[in-house]
């Protein structure tokens, strides 16, 4: 462009000249050419490169001031420029909503509840089983005979022993993308205590497993998005013997063992949405600080030395993970909940020989897993009727405290569009 290569007074100087002398200028090479050719050519170039830029540039009309008319042309320059980025965006944003089209339909497609199972490597303190399950990965089937009869199950996915905390994750981060682009998601590790459900949760420093995986990967989502804005919290709690405890508020110190006071309580809201009150939501700015509440969180668990198990969960561990999604120039606002959950492990009572609190603990466990196995069952089955009340009509019956564990895990599948349970086998 003309006038990036010179400089405005410049211009105003040559301008003035031609005004002045474009006559002469003009006839120069002519009359005189053998002293003024060399000076006289370039001289000219620039004169018409002058016009040119006047008659369709800036324009300096002598009546305006240069400033003025400068202005305008850069304003209009700049005015192109905004409407460009204006079509950019949206045309980013329809690319967006068609992605995330297809990744629901993609989603829709392998149901919205999908079983993975993992099978453990067999650790040092294991007895080898007499007949074990027979797992056939490439079908994601597993036979098992039990008192002679046979029975099949068929999953989405079967990770063998050998499998590692990435090929587990590489179909768990589809599910958390779709968290980030407006779904609720809900990932539950379900399985016998002792089976690996928390370190394919939590995994180890050496091997993350999903939850810190599914965190960095919700801010590397959210910051690829350069149209919407965020706002993501944090929060944990832990199910245990039907109470529930805030895992972030250190001062309310150990459960305890039969009380039925708790600070956390389920409510209905207004749009029937089911909140936890009370329940500490820290904003978080990056993953790091989402891992630092999660070990924070963690440390305050209830584990027990079991039979099966030397540091046996003995509740259920529950991380929601909010996120705001502020829609850029459409004023939309949306809020979804991402779900990591790490259950208490089911057991057989008899083959643990737990006994007085760990008895305790294993009943509110198992009582409570059955009822949530219900209630997936029936989504599962897309049955007209979900036994998410059947925790009200047990409560009746029985104490208070099972009654809240049913009902959170109930009304959690209540809200969640997305169920992924992980199981798990020893
Ligand atoms: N895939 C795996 N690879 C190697 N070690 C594993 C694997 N899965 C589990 N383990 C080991 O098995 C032991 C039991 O695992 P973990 O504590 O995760 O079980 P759990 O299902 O959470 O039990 P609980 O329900 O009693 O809490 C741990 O020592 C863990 O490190």
């Amino acid at each position: 462009m003309f006038l990036s290569h010179y400089e405005t007074t410049e211009v105003n100087q040559i301008h003035q000249f031609l005004l002045e002398h474009g006559e002469s200028v003009q006839s120069l090479p002519g009359s005189k050419s053998h002293d003024t050719f060399t000076w006289a050519e370039p001289l000219k170039a620039i004169g018409s490169d002058v016009s040119a830029q006047l008659s369709d540039g800036p324009g300096i009309n002598p009546n305006e001031t240069q400033g003025t008319k400068n202005r305008e042309y850069w304003q209009k320059v700049l005015q192109g420029l905004e409407d460009e980025l204006v079509a950019l965006k949206c045309h980013y944003e329809a690319v967006q909503a068609e992605r995330k089209d297809t990744l629901n339909k993609l989603l829709d497609l392998k149901e919205n509840i999908r079983i993975f199972c993992r099978m453990r490597p067999f650790l040092p303190n294991d007895r080898w089983p007499l007949l074990g399950p027979i797992l056939i990965p490439e079908t994601a089937t597993i036979h098992t005979l039990k008192c002679g009869q046979k029975r099949n199950f068929q999953l989405d996915k079967v990770f063998l022993p050998d499998s590692s905390q990435d090929e587990v994750f590489s179909e768990i981060g589809p599910l958390v993308r779709s968290a980030i682009e407006g779904q609720n998601v809900c990932i539950f590790a379900y399985g016998q205590t002792g089976s690996g459900k928390t370190f394919t949760m939590e995994g180890t420093k050496d091997h993350p497993g999903i939850v810190p995986r599914a965190l960095q990967q919700v801010f590397l989502e959210a910051s690829l998005d350069s149209v919407a804005v965020f706002s993501i919290t944090f929060s944990m709690l832990e199910i245990y013997r039907g109470q529930l405890r805030d895992l972030l508020v250190k001062s309310s110190g150990k459960m305890p063992q039969s009380g039925v006071n708790c600070t956390l309580s389920i409510q209905m809201g207004a749009s029937g949405s089911v909140e936890v009150e009370n329940l500490t939501q820290v904003r978080i700015e990056s993953p790091t600080e989402a891992l630092h509440l999660y070990e924070k969180g963690a440390s305050l668990r209830s584990t027990a030395w079991t039979n099966s198990n030397e540091t046996s969960s003995r509740s259920h561990c529950l991380l929601r993970i909010m996120i705001e999604k502020n829609h850029g120039q459409r004023g939309l606002k949306t809020m979804n909940k991402l779900w990591l959950i790490d259950l208490g492990g089911s057991e057989r009572l008899l083959k643990t020989k737990a006994q007085g609190q760990t008895l305790e603990e294993g009943k509110a466990i198992n009582m409570s897993l059955s009822a949530l196995g219900d209630v997936i069952s029936a989504l599962h089955r897309k049955k007209h009727h979900v036994p998410y009340r059947f925790s009200l009509s047990l409560s009746l019956s029985l104490s208070l405290s099972l009654s809240l564990s049913l009902s959170l895990s109930l009304s959690l599948s209540l809200s969640l569009l997305y169920i992924h349970i992980c199981m798990y086998m020893s």
